[in-house]
Formats: structure tokens, C-alpha cells, sequence
């Protein structure tokens, strides 16, 4: 008991010595909790004041890249300079999630995204190789097949005003479901599948519950219905990945026993070479080869990839075709590059050539991540003390990365507000320092898709350029931000889209 005390009084003393305004807890409730509770507002424009609300505190009372604001009796530890976020994510002590990630644990257990200590750093070990650059390569048919998809849907809607979040995100949902489980949901074509309308609840499910702190105790949230319709939704998706599985398993099974010649040689690099699903099917080897996944581990591991590879990916291209359809040379630019690559051919499927060769639109998305990174904000639970800039992080504190603000530094990056792709060329990038542009985070526990997602974005960007010229009729002050699952608009994002044709034609 004493112990515990003198921790608490230790973090206590830390927190208060932290930079940080005294008034800030009053701000929240005035900002946050009581527009919540009344239900006056829409919670969506709520989030959006929270977030504004963050973003103001970190400029008026941080010094030197930490802020401290007290959640309750709870200090948080805002970092948002390369310097000071660096200490927390190179470190191997510190790498276990904060604790508001373990809302998320009733969907993703004990998968990549949440898991820590001995388990996670085994499953990363054993799940990197799935990432293997020719297993990515062996995508590139499907970010085709599914980005033609989008692109005949938006035909249908030439020169119209189009929410452009909700298209992408289906688009992103069907990539996932086919690489990492190896099935078409077809989500872009029935609106109604049950399984995307089922991911897409249990986001927002996750959502209303993490910004309502009073809902965070399991005693009060299991007796809500909200946590019923989390569950029902739950039950769907779990029911749906669990069949995908057990049929994958048994046609890898029948395969085996059919040539016996393989069996012997069932070698992990042969189960990269030909794996169509690949993501689960390199799950299957470590389960029936190796022993050393169980069938609940691959269902984790599944549930985690959908849940981190579509959302950010959709939030990524909606941001960038937003960013170029505000900013007409660099559009030029871009269509110019697709020009050098394919000509006037629209139709051929993009190939991983290509794909190397779109260094422009590499920084194009780059500089998209920096200005609306698709994780806006990460956090961590400091399981060992951490020194910044003379002060200490004590153990037991939440640090939050605040990317958003970090990628707005004007040290690193002058003229923050402004989009400009050139920051990312080689010869501007010079002397960066890593730790100052982390979309993926950074350390130990990056992003292990940040490849997939970045040739996923290529692909689908430029088979709609290809096509299409994009305008964003919306200016960007006019845009509130809200840091939800991934970082949106507090309204629809618009973007129309004219057949580059047509477009010719209205030119002359
Ligand atoms: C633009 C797209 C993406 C962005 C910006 C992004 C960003 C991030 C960030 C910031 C983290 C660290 C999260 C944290 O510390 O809490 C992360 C982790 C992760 N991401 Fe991504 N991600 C993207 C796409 C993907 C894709 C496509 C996949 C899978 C196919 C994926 C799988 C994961 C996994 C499994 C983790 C947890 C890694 C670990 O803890 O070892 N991500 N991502």
C-alpha cells in the first residue's frame, strides 16, 4: 500500500512539474464532458472542439515539445517535437500500448495491435515475413482489380460533388479482406454486406465508448446497450473470419494430402512463394507446420490487419486526392508523371515497375501523411522512467505521440500549413530528422504495413488520375478536424471528378 502511494505520489509530483496550464481540466469539462453529457451538440462537432481544444493547449502551454493535461486525476503526457517523442518510441522498455487501447481488446485480444511483452515481440518476429516485398508484389493485382471497381463507380458519377471517404473506404475494405484473408466481400458492389457493415459499427461503437470516460469502467459499460450492439457486431465479424479460416485450412490441407511430394518440403519460403491469400495463409504454416499459432491466434491476428489496414489506407487516398484536388500544379505534375509512365494507355493494370517509378506521387503522399496523418495520435503507458530535456516522464504516466502537431513543427518543417510535395525530395530531405515525420510511427513497434499501405495508395491514386482530373470544392479552413479510429473531416470531404476527356473538351 505504501508502495503503491509513493508511485502515485512520484507521478503526481512529476505531472505537476511537467509544463502544462493549471486551468486546462476546466477547459475540458466546459469543452467536452458537459456538451457530451447534455447531448446538445452533435458528437461528431464535439470531438472536433476536443481536438481543437488539444491542439490549442500543446501551442499556449508546452514548452520545448511536452504538455501535461490532467484527465481527471490522470496526468497525460503530450509530446509533439521530435526530440522528446524520439525517447519514448526507440526504446524496447517502452512499448506497451496505454491503457485506453485496452477498450479494444473485447475485438482484437491478444493480436499485434494491443498485445505487449514477450508475445508481442515473438508475434512481430514471426509475423514480419508477411510483409515480404514479394508478397507484396503479389498484390498489386488486387489493389488493381479493386481501384477499376471504384473507378467505373465514379464514372458513373462524372462531374458530381462525391463524398469521397465512404467510396475509398470500401475500396480499402475489399483490398484487406482479399490480401490478408484471401476472400472478395465485394463490399463496393452490395452496400449491405454484413461484415463491413459490421466493422464499420464496431469502429464507431469503439469511438462513442472512448470519448465517454465514464463508460471506460466494464462494470458501468457491460449494463449499456451500447455494449450489446459492441458484442452483437462482434459476434458477426468473429463468426464470418472464423469460417474464412476453417475453409482456407481445409483447401491448404486437401492440397497437401493430394501431392504428398510437398509435404515434406511444407517450407515457409515455398508458402510465401505460393500463397494467393497470403496473410493467412503464412498464419496457416505457423499453425500446422510450426504449431506455433492456435486457431484463435490466427483469428486475432486476422481481426488486427483488418482493423489497422483499411481505415488508414481509405483515410490516406481520400486526403491526398483531397490535398491535389485543392492544388492544380501539382496535379499537372503528377498527371505528368502518369504520362511518362503509361501514355495514353488508361486501361493497362499497373505493375510493381511502375510502381517504383512514381517518386512524385510518393511525395505527394508523403506530405499528405504530414499535414493529415491518418494516425493522428498514438499513446503509450511508460513502464520505465524516460528523461527529456532535463525532466522526467515518470513510470505509470500516459504519453500521447501527437503526431498531428509534431508534423507541424516549424523547425523542421517552415510554412507548416502549406502543401508542398517538394519537402520530400531527396535533396530536401537531407539533414530531416527521422523522428520529426513518423505517419507509420516509429521503433520497434511501427507499422508493419507501412509498405502494403503505401503501394496500395499508388496504385489506387493513379488509376483514378488516370481517368480523371480531381477538384476539392471545399477550402481547408472551412475543414474541422476530428481525431476518431483514423483522422477525418467533421463533414463529408467532396471531390469531383471529371473524365480527363471531358474535361479536354469543356477546355477547348
Ligand atoms: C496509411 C496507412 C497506414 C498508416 C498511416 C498506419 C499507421 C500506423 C501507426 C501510426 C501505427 C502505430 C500504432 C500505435 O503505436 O498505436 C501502426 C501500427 C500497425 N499497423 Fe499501420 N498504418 C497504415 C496501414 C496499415 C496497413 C495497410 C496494415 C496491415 C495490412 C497495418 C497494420 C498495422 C499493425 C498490425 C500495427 C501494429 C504493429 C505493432 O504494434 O507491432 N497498418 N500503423
Amino acid at each position: 500500500m505504501r508502495k503503491k502511494y509513493k508511485r502515485w505520489n512520484w507521478k503526481h509530483r512529476c505531472g505537476w512539474e511537467l509544463p502544462g496550464s493549471t486551468a486546462q481540466p476546466i477547459r475540458i469539462l466546459q469543452v467536452y464532458l458537459l456538451p457530451v453529457l447534455r447531448r446538445r451538440s452533435r458528437p461528431v462537432s464535439v470531438y472536433s472542439d476536443f481536438f481543437q481544444l488539444l491542439c490549442g493547449t500543446v501551442v499556449k502551454d508546452g514548452v520545448e515539445g511536452i504538455c501535461r493535461v490532467w484527465i481527471l486525476w490522470h496526468p497525460l503526457i503530450l509530446l509533439y517535437k521530435y526530440s522528446t517523442v524520439e525517447a519514448v518510441l526507440r526504446s524496447s522498455t517502452n512499448i506497451e500500448k496505454a491503457f485506453q487501447y485496452d477498450l479494444l481488446r473485447p475485438w482484437l485480444r491478444d493480436g499485434l495491435v494491443t498485445s505487449s511483452g514477450n508475445k508481442w515481440k515473438t508475434r512481430r518476429k514471426l509475423l514480419t515475413p508477411s510483409f515480404h516485398f514479394r508478397i507484396l508484389d503479389s498484390f498489386v493485382p488486387v489493389f488493381n482489380k479493386q481501384s477499376r471497381i471504384l473507378l467505373k463507380k465514379l464514372k458513373l458519377m462524372d462531374g458530381k460533388d462525391i463524398d469521397i471517404t465512404s467510396m475509398v473506404t470500401l475500396c480499402t475494405l475489399d483490398i484487406i479482406c482479399e490480401t490478408a484473408m484471401g476472400v472478395n466481400i465485394g463490399a463496393q458492389t452490395d452496400s449491405e454486406s454484413p461484415y463491413a457493415k459490421a466493422l464499420h459499427k464496431l469502429g464507431e461503437s469503439f469511438m462513442t465508448r472512448l470519448m465517454r470516460p465514464w463508460l471506460w469502467s466494464d462494470f458501468i459499460y457491460n449494463r449499456t446497450s451500447l455494449s450489446k450492439d459492441f458484442h452483437e457486431n462482434l459476434l458477426i465479424m468473429s463468426q464470418f473470419t472464423k469460417k474464412v479460416i476453417n475453409k482456407r485450412k481445409n483447401e491448404l490441407l486437401e492440397t497437401k494430402f493430394q501431392s504428398s511430394g510437398d509435404v515434406l518440403n511444407f517450407k515457409k519460403a515455398r508458402y510465401i512463394k505460393r500463397s494467393q491469400g497470403a496473410f493467412l495463409d503464412l498464419l496457416l504454416y505457423y499453425h500446422n507446420e510450426a504449431k506455433a499459432f492456435s486457431e484463435e491466434d490466427i483469428q486475432n491476428e486476422v481481426d488486427n490487419f483488418m482493423f489497422a489496414g483499411h481505415d488508414t489506407t481509405a483515410a490516406g487516398i481520400s486526403w491526398t486526392l483531397y490535398l491535389i484536388g485543392q492544388n492544380e500544379h501539382v496535379q499537372e505534375k503528377l498527371h505528368e508523371e502518369l504520362y511518362n509512365i503509361f501514355g495514353n494507355d488508361t486501361e493497362r493494370p499497373i505493375t510493381k515497375d511502375d510502381v517504383r517509378k512514381m517518386s512524385y506521387m510518393e511525395c505527394v503522399i508523403l506530405e499528405s501523411q504530414r499535414l493529415y496523418p491518418s494516425a493522428p495520435i498514438i499513446a503509450r503507458n511508460i513502464k520505465e522512467d524516460v528523461y527529456v530535456n532535463g525532466k522526467t516522464i515518470p513510470v505509470g504516466s500516459t504519453c500521447v505521440i501527437f503526431i498531428y502537431m509534431l508534423h507541424r513543427d516549424p523547425e523542421v518543417f517552415q510554412n507548416p500549413e502549406k502543401f508542398d510535395p517538394d519537402r520530400f525530395l531527396p535533396e530536401n530531405s537531407l539533414g530531416r530528422h527521422p523522428f520529426s515525420f513518423i505517419p507509420f510511427s516509429a521503433g520497434p513497434r511501427n507499422c508493419i504495413g507501412q509498405k502494403f499501405a503505401m503501394i496500395e495508395e499508388k496504385i489506387v491514386i493513379a488509376n483514378l488520375l488516370r481517368h480523371f482530373r480531381v477538384k476539392s470544392p471545399q477550402p481547408r479552413d472551412t475543414i474541422n478536424l476530428v481525431a476518431q479510429m483514423v483522422l477525418r473531416a467533421d463533414q463529408p470531404i467532396k471531390i469531383k471528378f471529371t473524365s480527363k476527356l471531358h474535361a479536354k473538351m469543356v477546355k477547348e
